[in-house]
């Protein structure tokens, strides 16, 4: 439990948010099924990216901290071993779908199972295409939910239409598809997150986009490569909310990831008519840049579409920011927020409806009508990172204190942001 009371805060000063958490994940993976020694900075130690190193480790692969680095001793897809206890993916959605699509391709059984958010999380859009590739997979609800038992196979040619967009269905048919002899084909509805294709190719290996379709040779060797992950735009969004909804206030965040996949976030705060600048830092692959914000006037605006994807996560904090922002804001499209570690369109509506939001849901989305004065109230995380850090910087502008049940998931994507918190505000 967490209280929290602010006096008109301003947010001001500079702060360097955690790694990104999709790109740790990807870090650890990617170092594994190489040949050689990946040396990874800036890595999140979140509990979900820690869940992604256990299961590796309890494969056979040796992975070491050391000083802010950690190294991998990669062993290639066919050096990993039959691990001998249960794969524990904790709460993490990501290290689940996409391990699944590693597993797939192994000749041996493993168990993977997480917490009692993932067991509610459906699997079937992942188990049921690795089925078709050839791996055995069975669970509890015909495969749909953990525990999940996987005899992986030899994997055959497959092309496949993705009935969602999602990246982490993308990315576990890649890593699967990366153990066939043959070629993988896969159409996604919508592009999503990018950060897999680009660490194939940061790895040495090979994968090719035209439109909406992406092709993947198998049995591909990956060399080790050093890896530097950027600072996290969906930890940054909480940190942007909060300046520009308070007063006086001026916040530099430094070297935050840029991928245009998961900027969306940005588009969003130009056309709420925020104040904010970027200053690309890096144009490597992963681009990264300064983010400068200020107390801004905000409008309202409608998110739908294409959008979605490139700011699934940010959707949380996105509605505080519309209960401060002038007008009616609509937010569409965005069913997959059911399927998150909560239903997020009924937790985000719930939870700022205690503190006064006029807000409703919808069937893919929910409606805010802005600006309102917030109040004090006691709300809950409910086991949700995002949910209790959208509550965190509600309780920047509420008139009375903010008691927040289960504030100790957050340290799930963002271990010290009760600490970055009380760094930038003043009381
Ligand atoms: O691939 C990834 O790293 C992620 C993809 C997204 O999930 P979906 O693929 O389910 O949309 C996102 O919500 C999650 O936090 C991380
Ligand atoms: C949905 C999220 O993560 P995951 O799916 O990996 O649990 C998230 O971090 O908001």
């Amino acid at each position: 439990m967490s209280l929290l009371q602010f006096d008109n805060p301003s947010v001001q000063g500079e702060i360097k948010v955690p790694g990104d958490k999709s790109i740790s994940h990807r870090s650890i993976m990617f170092g594994a099924i190489s040949e050689g020694v990946t040396r990874v900075t800036g890595f999140l130690k979140g509990d979900d990216c820690l869940s992604t190193i256990d299961c590796f480790r309890k494969m056979g692969v040796t992975i070491t901290e050391k000083d802010d680095e950690i190294l991998i001793e990669g062993k290639g897809f066919k050096g990993l071993k039959e691990p001998e206890e249960i794969l524990d993916t904790g709460n993490s959605g990501t290290t689940t779908r996409l391990l699944l699509g590693i597993l797939a391709g192994q000749p041996f059984h493993s168990v993977i199972t997480g917490d009692e958010s993932i067991a509610k999380r459906p699997m079937n859009r992942v188990t049921v295409p690795l089925r078709e590739m050839g791996a055995f997979i069975d669970g509890r609800d015909n495969g749909n939910l953990t525990p999940l038992a996987v005899r992986g196979g030899e994997l055959k040619s497959f092309h496949y239409t993705l009935p969602v967009a999602s990246a982490q269905l993308k990315s576990a048919l890649i890593l699967a598809g990366l153990q066939s002899d043959e070629e993988t084909v896969i159409v996604e509805p919508e592009k999503t997150r990018d950060h897999t294709e680009k660490m194939i190719r940061h790895f040495g290996g090979h994968i090719t986009r035209e439109g909406s379709t992406i092709r993947i040779t198998g049995n591909q060797p990956f060399k080790a490569k050093d890896v530097h992950v950027p600072g996290d735009i969906s930890s940054a969004a909480f940190f942007l909310t909060a300046a520009a909804i308070t007063a006086d206030s001026s916040l530099k965040l430094k070297n935050v990831g840029l991928n245009e996949t998961r900027t969306g976030i940005l588009d969003v705060l130009k056309e709420m008519n925020t104040d904010f600048e970027v200053t690309s830092t890096s144009q490597d692959e992963e681009p990264q840049g300064d983010i400068l914000i200020r107390s801004s006037s905000l409008t309202s605006c409608e998110i739908g579409g294409e959008l979605i994807p490139r700011l699934i996560d940010e959707i949380p904090i996105i509605a505080l920011l519309a209960t401060q922002a002038q007008g009616k804001t609509v937010i569409k499209d965005a069913e997959e927020l059911k399927v998150k570690e909560t239903n997020r369109i009924d937790a985000v509506v719930e939870e700022l409806k205690k503190l006064g939001a006029d807000i409703t849901a919808t069937d893919d989305g929910m409606i805010i009508n802005g600006p309102v004065k917030l109040k004090g109230g006691h709300a809950d995380s409910r086991g949700d990172h995002r949910i209790g850090m959208m509550l965190a910087v509600a309780s920047l502008v509420t008139t009375g204190p903010v008691q927040i049940d289960g504030a100790e998931c957050i340290s799930v994507s963002y271990p010290d942001f009760f600490k970055d918190l009380s760094k930038v505000t003043s009381r």
